[in-house]
C-alpha cells in the first residue's frame, strides 16, 4: 500500500492558514492536533478553526484530539467538519463509547497510544477501528525528537493487525523526518504526520514532495 501524509497545521504559520492549506494540496490530509491544556501541556485551538477552514480545502480532516474526556465534543467536531477523529486511550475511562459515538456520527474513528501506553489496551478495540495512532513523540508539542523504540512498537501492530485480518491503518505522529521515515514505513506505518518537517520548511510543497519520493524509493 502507498504511503500516505497528513501534514500537521501544528507547525504552519497561523496567521496565514488559507494560504498555508493550499500549499500542501498534494498531500492526503490534513491533521489538526487539538490541545485543551489539561490533557496536554499545550492549548491550540478548537472545532471554530476547523470549520472555518472547511470549506479551503478538500482534503479529509484529520482531527487527532489531546483532551479530556473527548466524548464531551465529538459532536462539535464531527460537525466542524472532520473526516477522522482520534481519541486517546489514555484520556477517558469510556474509549470505546467514544468510538462508538464518532462511528454512529458517520466518519472513522482513529484511537492514539502515547509513547509509554503499551499496545494490549487496543485489543478490544480494534475490530472498531479505522485507525490508529501511535505517537512516536510525548503529546503537546511540535518540533519534538523521535523516541527510537517506537518502531519496534509499530512493527508489533502492524503484525497483530495482519494476524487478524483487521481493516486497520497506522499513523504514525512525532518527530518523523527525512532521515528517520523510511524506517518507520518499513516496519508498518500506513499514515505519516509530519509538522515541523513539511511546514518548517520553507517549500512545504517541496518538502512534502521529497519525503513521498524517501517512502516509495528509500
Ligand atoms: O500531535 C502532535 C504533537 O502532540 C503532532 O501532530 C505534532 O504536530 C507533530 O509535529 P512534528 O513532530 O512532526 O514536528
Ligand atoms: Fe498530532
Amino acid at each position: 500500500m502507498k504511503t500516505e501524509f497528513a501534514p500537521s497545521l501544528l507547525s504552519a504559520d497561523f496567521s496565514q492558514l488559507k494560504e498555508e492549506l493550499k500549499s500542501v494540496k498534494d498531500s492526503d490530509y490534513l491533521h489538526f492536533d487539538v490541545m485543551d491544556g489539561v490533557y496536554v501541556p499545550n492549548i491550540t485551538f478548537g472545532p471554530a478553526l476547523i470549520k472555518a477552514l472547511r470549506p479551503h480545502s478538500d482534503l479529509p480532516f484529520d482531527t487527532h484530539l489531546m483532551i479530556t474526556k473527548p466524548e464531551r465534543y465529538i459532536e462539535e467536531f464531527a460537525e466542524a467538519g472532520s473526516d477522522i477523529l482520534t481519541v486517546h486511550l489514555e484520556a477517558t475511562e469510556h474509549v470505546h463509547r467514544a468510538i462508538q459515538m464518532i462511528k454512529d456520527l458517520g466518519i472513522k474513528a482513529g484511537c492514539s497510544l502515547n509513547p509509554a501506553t503499551p499496545l494490549e489496551g487496543l485489543k478490544y478495540l480494534l475490530p472498531d477501528l479505522d485507525q490508529v495512532l501511535i505517537m512516536s513523540v510525548n503529546p503537546g508539542f511540535g518540533g519534538q525528537k523521535y523516541i527510537p523504540q517506537i518502531t519496534e512498537k509499530i512493527k508489533s501492530l502492524a503484525k497483530i493487525i495482519k494476524e487478524n485480518n483487521y481493516d486497520c491503518k497506522i499513523e504514525v505522529d512525532g518527530g518523523i523526518k527525512t532521515h528517520n521515515l523510511k524506517k518507520i514505513v518499513d516496519a508498518g506505518a500506513d499514515i505519516i504526520v509530519a509538522g515541523s518537517a513539511i511546514f518548517g520548511q520553507k517549500d512545504p510543497a517541496a518538502a512534502l514532495a521529497e519525503m513521498r519520493r524517501i517512502a516509495e524509493n528509500g
